[in-house]
């Protein structure tokens, strides 16, 4: 089986489908390195950019989502799923994969139909507390489903769900860097106190708002930040830091390196993208979540929940970050005694071991 093993890896559209493909992926690599390993992604996508700077070739279909909310969008999506179901067909007829993993995202639709259509086995990996339409249809073919959350079996057959947790990376999972060293790397002073704000993959523009219009204020606590944006929100934050005249706070659109941005951090406010939440639990780090209110069924809602009912987290809704930003960072600078209890409770949710047990599933499918 380990030169021939060949697999692909289908999904994507934002960071939270993009980085579990590639912690399986990777984790593939290291027990097979003979193993050959096929994206497919959404052209014009994350995953177009993202995946090649991870060292995994890459094939975009020219999919897109169905807008539900506005129907006239939608003119040319049949023409472009019809191409990209053709594009699916001859990708999968081509590679020959052992098995197709599906890992959510536009293109893990076309991808995963062909492969069941061409009697190639599928997995899915679904990383939220709530299963989107492309995974619960695609579900009815699949061998087996790993989850995230517990009570699936609400979306899926409940005889192929495996409870693993979602695949982190690995530089994340090691978590062996040094506090001050990583400090250092952003430029910023290795022994203050430090918050790292994260809006997601994309940025989130209410939290990017409420730092902006109390980034004084957060700077008064003697804390030093390090704030990833999103693209569209970069230049309006570089102004915001270069008004207050300080040294102390580091802004990018994206962080590639976020193992050093979590073994920075003292503190953290981030959307509750399922990825997030995640690998806050494996990093155990205390958490302010503000979730995406408009995610599908409000899903990012339910992901803080499940920590913030445990006192894992706090939860602050989207419309109240901006007022209530300042009072929660004073007392999370002020208050080791919160910090530990947070640090402590949400690393119970930890689930370290996701990549290998998915790796297992694949495994057995095949095996099958
Ligand atoms: C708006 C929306 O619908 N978002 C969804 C999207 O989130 P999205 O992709 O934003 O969020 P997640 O929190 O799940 O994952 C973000 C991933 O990007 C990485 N990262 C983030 C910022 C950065 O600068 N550098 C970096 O590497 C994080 O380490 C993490 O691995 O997919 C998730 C997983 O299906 C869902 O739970 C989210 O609800």
């Amino acid at each position: 089986m380990n030169k021939n093993l060949k697999v692909i890896v289908s999904g994507g559209g934002t960071g939270g489908h993009i980085f579990p493909a590639v912690a399986i992926a990777k984790e593939i690599k290291s027990q097979f390195p003979n193993a050959e390993i096929l994206f497919v992604g959404a052209l014009g996508k994350m995953e177009m950019e993202k995946v090649p700077k991870e060292g995994f070739e890459i094939v975009g279909l020219p999919i897109a989502g169905f807008n539900r909310s506005n129907l006239l969008a939608n003119i040319g999506f049949p023409v472009k799923l019809f191409k990209s179901l053709i594009k699916a067909y001859k990708v999968v007829k081509g590679f020959k994969p052992d098995i197709a993993i599906g890992v959510g995202g536009f293109a893990s639709g076309p991808t995963l139909f062909m492969a069941n259509l061409t009697g190639v086995k599928t997995l899915i990996q679904e990383q939220n507390s709530y299963a989107g339409v492309t995974n619960k249809w695609l579900s009815k073919k699949a061998s087996k489903i790993c989850v995230a959350y517990p009570e699936m079996e609400r979306f899926f057959p409940k005889d192929k769900l495996i409870f693993t947790g979602n695949p982190i990376r690995k530089d994340i999972l090691n978590g062996n860097l040094s506090k001050e060293k990583s400090r250092t790397s952003f430029g910023l002073e290795k022994d203050r106190k430090t918050l790292l704000i994260i809006g997601g993959s994309l940025g989130a523009l209410s939290i990017n708002k409420a730092i902006s219009k109390n980034l004084q204020k957060l700077l008064n606590e003697d804390i030093q930040i390090i704030w990833q944006t999103g693209k569209t929100y970069i230049d309006t934050a570089k102004e915001a830091v270069g008004a207050v005249h300080t040294t102390r706070v580091y802004v990018s659109d994206f962080i590639y390196e976020m193992d050093k941005a979590y073994a920075a951090s003292d503190f953290v406010i981030s959307r509750a993208g399922a990825l997030s939440v995640s690998e806050l639990s494996v990093v155990a780090k205390p958490a302010i979540l503000v979730p995406f209110p408009f995610a599908a069924e409000d899903h990012q809602t339910k992901n803080a929940e499940s920590l913030s009912k445990n006192n894992a987290a706090i939860l602050i809704k989207d419309s109240e970050i901006s007022d209530k930003v300042e009072e929660i960072i004073h007392s999370f600078s002020n208050n080791e005694g919160l910090l530990q209890e947070l640090s402590e409770n949400i690393k119970k949710f930890a689930k370290p071991n996701a990549a290998q047990e998915i790796v297992a599933a694949v495994k057995n499918i095949i095996k099958k």
